[in-house]
Formats: C-alpha cells, sequence, structure tokens
C-alpha cells in the first residue's frame, strides 16, 4: 500500500457552487495562480497534476490569459491520466493542454511529464510505457514514491470516474502500483494509462472540476462518503484541502446547507 507521509492532520474539504461554469472556470484559475505561486515562494519548484475535461482545459486557457505571478519554468507539470493513442489524436489530454496552455507560456519542457502516446518511446506496449511514468514519478519524489503534489486538478464523469479510475474495475481497487495501464476502459478510447488513488491522495490540494446535471448524482454520492468501489470520486482526497468546483446543476442534489 502506498502510505503518504504528509503531516497534515485535518484536510479541510470546500465546496463552492457558482452560477455557471464561466464563473467556475475563472474562479479555480485565479485560486490556481494563488496555489502555484504559494508553492513556489514556499518550496521553489510547485508540482502539478492536469486533467482533461472541458473544465479542465478551459482553466487551462484562462491561465493562458493571464497567470499572474507563476514562474512557469518552475513548474513540475504532470497528467492524471491520457488516453494511449497516438500523440497527435486530438483526444489526448497533453495535445489539448499544449494548445490551451503550454504553447503560450515559457514552460521548461524538461518538466512537462506527458504520459507516453502509443507511438512514443514504447510503441503499443502500454505496460512499459505506465511503468516508465511510475519511474518518472519515482524519480521526481523525495522519498522515491511519488511527489506530493501540490494540487491535483480532476473531471469528473457522471459516474463518477476520475483520472481513469472507472466504478468496479481494478484500476481503481489499486493500492500498491502509483500509475496503471487501463485496457478495457467503459468510455472511450479503452486503452489509457492513469494514476491511481492512493497517488492522487499524496496531493496536497485536489480540485474536482465538475458541471453539468448529469453529474448531481456522483457529486451528491462523494459527498455523502460513499464507496469508491461504486464512485471512484468519493476516493480522492487532498492531504491539506479538497475543493468541489460545482455550478448549481451539478450541486442539485446536495442538501440545501
Ligand atoms: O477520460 C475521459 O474520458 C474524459 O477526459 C473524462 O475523464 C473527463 O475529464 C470527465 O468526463 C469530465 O469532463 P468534463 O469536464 O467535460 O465534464
Amino acid at each position: 500500500m502506498i502510505a503518504s507521509d504528509n503531516p497534515h492532520l485535518e484536510p479541510m474539504t470546500e465546496t463552492l457552487v457558482f452560477d455557471d461554469k464561466s464563473e467556475l472556470v475563472s474562479t479555480a484559475a485565479q485560486r490556481f495562480v494563488d496555489v502555484v505561486t504559494a508553492a513556489q515562494r514556499e518550496r521553489g519548484v510547485a508540482h502539478v497534476v492536469l486533467t482533461g475535461g472541458s473544465n479542465g482545459i478551459a482553466i487551462l486557457a484562462a491561465l493562458a490569459a493571464n497567470s499572474g505571478e507563476i514562474d512557469w519554468s518552475n513548474v513540475e507539470l504532470y497528467w492524471g491520466d491520457d488516453r494511449f493513442v497516438p500523440d497527435e489524436d486530438p483526444e489526448r489530454n497533453v495535445g489539448q493542454a499544449r494548445d490551451a496552455l503550454l504553447a503560450h507560456v515559457p514552460v521548461d519542457p524538461a518538466k512537462v511529464h506527458a504520459m507516453a502516446a502509443s507511438d512514443g518511446p514504447f510503441g503499443d506496449d502500454i505496460d512499459a510505457a505506465a511503468e516508465d511514468y511510475a519511474r518518472i514519478l519515482s524519480e521526481l519524489s523525495t522519498g522515491g514514491v511519488a511527489p506530493e503534489f501540490d494540487l491535483h486538478l480532476l473531471g469528473m464523469g457522471g459516474e463518477g470516474h476520475i483520472n481513469s479510475l472507472f466504478p468496479h474495475t481494478e484500476a481503481t481497487a489499486e493500492i500498491s502500483k502509483t500509475v496503471v495501464a487501463v485496457t478495457d476502459s467503459p468510455k472511450p478510447p479503452p486503452r489509457r494509462i492513469t494514476l491511481t488513488l492512493p497517488v492522487v491522495n499524496r496531493s496536497r490540494a485536489v480540485w474536482f472540476l465538475v458541471a453539468g446535471a448529469d453529474k448531481a448524482e456522483a457529486v451528491a454520492a462523494a459527498h455523502g462518503g460513499a464507496d469508491p468501489a461504486d464512485w471512484p470520486c468519493a476516493g480522492a482526497h487532498g492531504t491539506a484541502e479538497t475543493v468541489w468546483f460545482l455550478d448549481e446543476a451539478a450541486a442539485s442534489h446536495l442538501p440545501a446547507d
């Protein structure tokens, strides 16, 4: 089992409900700037895990327009998951991030840790590609497992999937590996590489970016303490904070208070 040696005691859960998706995105982008600049002040380098999905990419586009005092040359960037398809496939999360943000800010290419594509250095060997990502995480950590990320962004599917961790799957139940290959994703494409829940949960801050009525049941399940096997989103928590950025539709099944 992967343990977090983070000393934080009482992680805070915060649920923010916005009138609409654009307000959600602009607030999360502003707060992203605050978290990354604070991490850089304290530790020099910020470690941030990006996500795909419409909200995750919209935040990156907002940051391309205004990223305040972020020193992009001192941000280590990772992905929570990616599709194991050719690099030029428009479904790749890293490609969408390149278009939305990375092409527009002075990131250090050596600090941009994309998951391998199916036409990358490991060819079609998805297990080798996943193992290599685990090696990268290990090498960039102080304890040999994975970094304690300053921030892990998460989108969420209507059935509660986060990264490529779907309900009732081995990947969601994984407690030893930091990164696994998924070859039968219920949502296409079937082949993906994903961080596991124990490594997500090494993050200081875990943020859910969720809009739309089709997500309301999963949001309510996570807030009600559901079993992560049923609702993987219920198993993701930051060691310092867990923040739910919701629009009103996504929050519609939460208790009124
Ligand atoms: O892996 C995938 O198939 C998607 O990228 C998925 O995980 C996405 O992030 C969520 O469904 C949230 O998407 P939205 O932000 O568009 O709701």
